[in-house]
């Protein structure tokens, strides 16, 4: 409920013309990551859309600086993206990138998730699963173009995509490490590992919490294609037009076919999960671990 709310005022409020760069001014050309001109770009503080209704796709950039940890705020405002993509016949497919250096998504924000009340909490995994389920079953092609490390969330956005292609960069390691915080991924987390990777590999990446450098990541079929990391876009591109070759309509049937049961589970018992989410989280024990990893990361630095 409170997301709907949420997500209504925030579809007024952000989801106008977007032009990037200093003194721009929205309907206007702005330049755009990567060189030549954006006239048609839009989205929030967030999420830059890129598209092209010409090829019937659009570029999706996460900027959530510095990680692109998925806060409340920032999955709103991508649920709130692809929504308007869906609904614009134009588009056919979307390619998920990110905006920020050597980071695809640093996956669940740990502030929303250490420290608040179960009130926020309930909020916030409502969020997380409404994410995955639009990602998941979305009509439209999803390419992820990874350009970055992707743990946890990360990874499970990358999973509800159609397609995978990751930058060939020994530091891009992609995978649920879960276990590595002390917490464990919920069944629907897994379910997607299950289905992309199968039921060994997964039973061991998630009780270790692998995350996978690309050579491995392809060898698992984590991802499908391992690109020079200048060539990521480019092969994310060449790759949809194969998917967008397909007659839209058995494409999508038989993706629905492929992902309903797996989401279904979910559906059934959605509230259920989000109290066991609620219970799990605010446990001491998971509290104080949680405490001590985002220590950890900050220590790293000093
Ligand atoms: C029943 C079910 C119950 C529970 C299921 C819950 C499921 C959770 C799934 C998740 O997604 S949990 C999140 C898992 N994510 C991670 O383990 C990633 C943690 N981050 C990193 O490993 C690194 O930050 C990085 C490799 C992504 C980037 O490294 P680097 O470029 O060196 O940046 P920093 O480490 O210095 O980080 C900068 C800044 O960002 C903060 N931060 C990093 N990750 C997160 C995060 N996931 N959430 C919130 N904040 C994060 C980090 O603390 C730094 O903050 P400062 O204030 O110190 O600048």
């Amino acid at each position: 409920m409170a997301l709907a709310v949420g997500m209504r005022v925030l579809t007024r409020s952000l989801l106008r013309p977007w032009v990037r760069g200093p003194g721009a001014t929205p309907g206007r050309t702005g330049p755009v990551a990567g060189g030549g001109d954006c006239v048609r770009c839009f989205g929030s503080p967030r999420v830059l859309v890129e598209p092209d209704p010409a090829a019937g796709f659009a570029v999706m950039k996460m900027r959530n600086p510095p990680v692109n940890s998925l806060s409340l705020e920032f999955l709103t405002e991508m649920l709130i993206s692809l929504e308007k993509l869906e609904s614009d016949k134009a588009f056919h497919a979307i390619i998920i990138t990110s905006d920020c250096p050597g980071i695809f998504s640093a996956g669940l924000d740990l502030k929303e998730m250490c420290g608040r009340d179960p009130t926020h909490y309930a909020e916030y995994w409502k969020a997380v699963q409404e994410l995955w389920l639009r990602f998941y079953l979305s009509h439209l092609v999803v390419i992820s173009a990874i350009n970055g490390v992707s743990p946890a969330g990360g990874c499970l956005l990358a999973l509800s995509s159609d397609y995978r292609v990751l930058a060939d960069n020994p530091k891009y390691a992609i995978g649920l490490n879960e276990t590595l915080l002390g917490i464990v991924a919920p069944f629907w987390f897994k379910d997607t590992l299950v289905n992309t990777v199968g039921h060994r590999v997964a039973e061991r990446a998630l009780q270790l919490g692998l995350l996978f450098p690309p050579a491995e990541a392809l060898r698992v079929g984590m991802v499908d294609q391992v690109v020079p990391e200048d060539q990521v876009q480019s092969a994310a591109r060449s790759v949809l037009a194969q998917w967008l070759a397909i007659p839209g309509h058995a494409r999508q049937l038989t993706k629905t076919l492929m992902r309903k049961p797996t989401a279904d589970r979910l559906l059934k018992e959605r509230d259920a999960d989000i109290q066991n989410f609620v219970r799990f989280i605010s446990r001491d024990a998971i509290q104080k671990a949680l405490r001590t990893y985002l220590e950890k990361l900050k220590q790293k630095k000093s």
